[in-house]
């Protein structure tokens, strides 16, 4: 699809799922939107509990993004027109005036005075929806959000289904927008939106957080079950279209790792593919040479339009914050970098939960490597002896408030990432050229960690001691993978892939890139 039209469509409504992993990317792209000029506004909806968030993001995204440039107005001006008029509603005369006006204009064309810049501050709306009130009975009120849920294996399902009972108040608040929005951009989980936006005519595109990779694959699981016939979850079986790949169903999460689909997990994903057959296409945070072949094979053999248009963090951390005093985290990592002494991050986003036991053993392990690290334990209990910060001092950070982990990645001390293998965690460590310890823990991130390792190279894997899926990763395994990140030789043949990959992020990105014209496509895709 070519960009057959110039002008840029009046107004976009996005509407992210309520997880900070599908929010965040979301505020991404409005970012690289206003950034590129592509669209003149934007509507978030959200709810409530969740407004905040957005509105904080929001508003530093915006104070950036747009700039004027004020050239001086003309001095010669033809005696009729008073000094100060620099515009038609200002002139005495309108009949007598406009074309003396006018023609004086043309002055302007070689400016000898240099223009004046200043930034405009456009803030994108946010509707707040109300939360439904009809929850499940395990889900305490006031949650909006599943990095709240108690317990997100068990809750997920029943927390997607009631935003269901959101459809009335969105379909109320998104016919009355002026001018009525020309494309919805709204997440897959949000089923219901596509059945709006085809009741209101809307051409609407669906975000998903996953990369190519992990959705073909288990699109192709659930497709082909060429795990039917193994006996047991170690047992490798090949997937159809990919000959050099083979999975065990260790590496795949419920649904998909039982051939017999069923249940309400697979009940929500069948819903999805319905609805999503009616939408425009996807969009994803990638980049196409990155996931080439994953790309291909949605197209060719499910004619799946995809928009790659990531990695939608770049958009972020090239802005960055300006004019704030480095935090005192940075300032920590300052040191660390002054002294030559690399730093492991640790932190498993924003929805895993971690047993106390696996608490311990990793407090160990970190403690034992004698190596820095900053360890990120909001919403985790700890479980380490009264000694342990007082032994690991200076050499660490433990953290428990919320961090802008895009910052922290792009320190340079910052030499390897622990991580769950969240999508967002993986292209922010990619794009800062951070290899990564992949810990899987649920959701699609085994395949994540999978192509990470194993196709990318920008990392090590860590598995449970004892080999299986869900096991207990011991001190000695931490310590010594760590060690080999952070100071050994195979932590810097994947440091030097994971910068090889910066770069090529960064090219997609950049004007003329892969990334840079799926975008305008992207945008291009509400006018056809
Ligand atoms: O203190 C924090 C914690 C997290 N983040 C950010 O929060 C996001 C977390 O996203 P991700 O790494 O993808 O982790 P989750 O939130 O756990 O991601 C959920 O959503 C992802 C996208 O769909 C999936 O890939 C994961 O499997 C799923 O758990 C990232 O942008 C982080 O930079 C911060 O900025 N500060």
């Amino acid at each position: 699809m070519e960009n057959s039209c110039s002008s840029p469509p009046p107004h976009i409504a996005i509407f992210p799922f309520m997880s900070k992993g599908h929010t965040i990317p979301m505020l991404h792209l409005a970012h690289l939107l206003h950034h590129r000029h592509l669209i003149s506004h934007i509507t978030f909806f959200t709810t409530s509990g969740n407004a905040p968030f957005i509105r904080s993001s929001l508003s530093s995204v915006a104070a950036q993004s747009t700039s004027i440039v004020s050239l001086p107005f003309p001095d010669n001006l033809p005696p009729d027109i008073p000094s100060g008029v620099e515009s038609t509603d200002q002139l005495p005369s309108i009949d007598d005036l406009f074309i003396p006006f006018a023609n004086t204009l043309a002055h302007m064309r070689s400016s000898t005075t240099s223009p004046t810049t200043s930034h405009r501050t456009y803030l994108p709306s946010i509707v707040s929806l109300p939360f439904p009130d009809n929850l499940p009975p395990d889900i305490p009120s006031g949650v909006e959000s599943t990095d709240q849920l108690p317990s997100i294996d068990d809750l997920f399902i029943p927390f997607a289904n009631t935003l269901a009972h959101m459809r009335s108040s969105f379909t109320q608040a998104i016919s009355q927008l002026s001018p009525a929005p020309s494309l919805l951009i709204s997440d897959g989980f949000l089923v219901w939106t596509q059945y709006v936006a085809t009741e209101l005519n809307i051409p609407r595109l669906v975000y998903y957080g996953m990369g190519g990779f992990a959705q073909t694959v288990s699109s192709i699981v659930s497709q082909h079950k060429p795990h039917a016939k193994v006996s047991c979850t170690c047992e490798p079986f090949a997937i159809p279209g990919f000959p050099h790949l083979s999975l065990t169903k260790s590496d795949l999460e419920p649904p998909f790792d039982d051939p017999d689909l069923k249940g309400p997990h697979w009940d929500f994903v069948v819903e999805q593919v319905v609805a999503n057959s009616a939408s425009r296409g996807f969009i994803m945070n990638s980049f196409y040479e990155l996931e080439s072949p994953y790309f291909d094979y949605m197209d060719s053999k499910w004619g799946i339009n995809s928009y790659q248009v990531g990695p939608l963090c770049l958009a972020r951390l090239d802005s960055g914050k300006k004019n704030q005093p480095p935090s005192p985290l940075l300032q920590w990592l300052d040191s660390r970098l002054s002294v030559n002494h690399p730093v492991l991050y640790v932190s498993f986003g924003t929805q895993v939960k971690i047993s106390l036991i696996q608490m311990k053993e990793i407090a160990i392990g970190l403690e034992r490597s004698r190596l820095n690290f900053i360890w990120i334990i909001r919403g985790q209990g700890c479980y380490w002896d009264d000694g342990f910060e007082e032994r690991v001092g200076d050499r660490c950070r433990l953290v428990k408030e919320w961090v802008d982990q895009l910052e922290i990645l792009a320190h340079k001390a910052v030499h390897g990432f622990m991580t769950h293998c969240g999508w967002n965690s993986v292209m922010e460590s990619m794009c800062t050229g951070v290899p990564v310890l992949a810990w899987p823990m649920m959701a699609e991130q085994r395949l994540n960690a999978k192509f990470v390792v194993e196709e990318l190279g920008m990392g090590l894997r860590i598995r449970a001691s004892d080999g299986t899926k869900n096991g207990l990763v011991k001190a000695e395994d931490i310590e010594g993978l760590m060690r080999e990140l952070l100071i050994g030789e195979k932590g810097m043949t994947v440091k030097k892939k994971a910068e090889e990959l910066a770069v090529a992020a960064r090219q997609a990105t950049s004007e003329g890139g892969s990334s840079y014209i799926a975008l305008e496509k992207m945008i291009n895709c509400a006018k056809h």
